[in-house]
């Protein structure tokens, strides 16, 4: 059955797997209580549990898909990895999935993927655990085709989930792993950034007049509140977000009905050339909402700035 899929299906069935192991890899950072923290930049931190999880993610699809472009967020390094590191597994029920024409005879070089080993590093290293996302994105050429979306601490209503949980989207096929949801109608709910807040995001969100704005960390954890029906609109008028950051997040938006632009409206492209900085912003709408609105709520003097 695995090597009768085609190749975009098996990726999305190893890429689950490998991204759980990677939220393993995530929690026992944590719970040996050495984050071992390195400031890459300004506000920019990484820490053991990014490197360890990106090991994981790119060794493990490597072994398994030798010809792909795969590129990380950290820097990654050649010394070997523990064994359990690697994983060979697939998840059955992807791998059973239907594959529509367009997707079936995807070469393995039109494929890149875009890996953000740990999405709200900030945040982790505050203790907000549950802002935090493991995130490998799926591109074919210029598109972001597919996407994994896994939350290492999510809990459900019980209060208990030791495993987390670990969303999925490829367009034209759909989404798994949760309940999507269509945001309330009759109110505006806005997500942002809480650790890279600017003029700019500050400006772009006020005119938008929301009902209530929620200012939580990670790119992979506001496109959840999105899904979820939880946030109408994802407002990031700012550079700062990468490739790695949305990658996946547009995929999985885009499967469920909903759209991820810059806040001009042009799309990304997730080609292996492309720079990394998302240089024009962040504008993410859930399903049913009217994305061109909301360009055109965000004052031209902020779209200006990210032309
Ligand atoms: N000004 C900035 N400098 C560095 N990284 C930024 C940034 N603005 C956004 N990002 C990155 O974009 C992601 C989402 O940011 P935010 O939570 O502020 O919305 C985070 O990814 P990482 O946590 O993977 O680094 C964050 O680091
Ligand atoms: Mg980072
Ligand atoms: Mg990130
Ligand atoms: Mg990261």
């Amino acid at each position: 059955m695995a090597h009768s899929a085609p190749l975009i299906i098996r990726l999305v069935a190893s890429s689950v797997r490998t991204a759980r192991r990677a939220g393993d890899i995530i929690r026992n950072v944590m719970a040996q209580g050495d984050l071992r923290i390195v400031e890459k930049g300004k506000n920019d931190y990484q820490t053991e549990a990014d490197r360890s999880a990106q090991q994981c993610i790119i060794k493990s699809l490597e072994r398994q898909f030798p010809s792909i472009t795969i590129i990380g967020e950290e820097e990654q390094s050649s010394c070997d990895v523990p064994h359990e590191w690697i994983v060979t597994e697939s998840e059955p029920d992807i791998l059973s999935l239907d594959c529509p024409e367009e997707l079936q005879n995807i070469r393995d070089e039109e494929v890149v993927v875009w890996v953000d080993p740990l999405d709200g590093t900030s945040e982790f290293t505050q203790g907000l655990v549950d802002h935090v996302t493991v995130l490998i994105g799926i591109a074919v050429g210029d598109r972001s085709v597919a996407g994994i979306i896994h939350q290492p601490y999510y809990k459900n209503e019980k209060g208990a989930n030791s495993q987390g949980r670990t969303l999925w989207g490829i367009r034209g096929i759909g989404v798994g792993g949760f309940e999507a949801q269509v945001p309330p109608s009759g109110q505006r709910i806005i997500v942002t950034t809480r650790s890279h807040r600017t003029p700019e995001v500050h400006d772009a969100v006020e005119a938008l007049q929301p009902a209530k704005v929620m200012y939580v960390g990670g790119a992979g954890h506001k496109v959840i509140l999105l899904l979820e029906g939880k946030a109408h609109a994802y407002v990031f008028p700012s550079t700062g977000c990468k490739r790695w950051d949305t990658c996946a997040p547009e995929a999985v938006l885009a499967a469920a009905g909903g759209k991820l632009t810059d806040v001009n409206g042009h799309e990304y492209s997730y080609c292996k050339d492309t720079p990394y900085m998302n240089s024009s912003g962040v504008l993410a709408t859930g399903a049913g909402q009217d994305h061109e609105w909301y360009i055109r709520k965000i004052p031209g003097a902020v779209r200006d700035k990210f032309v």
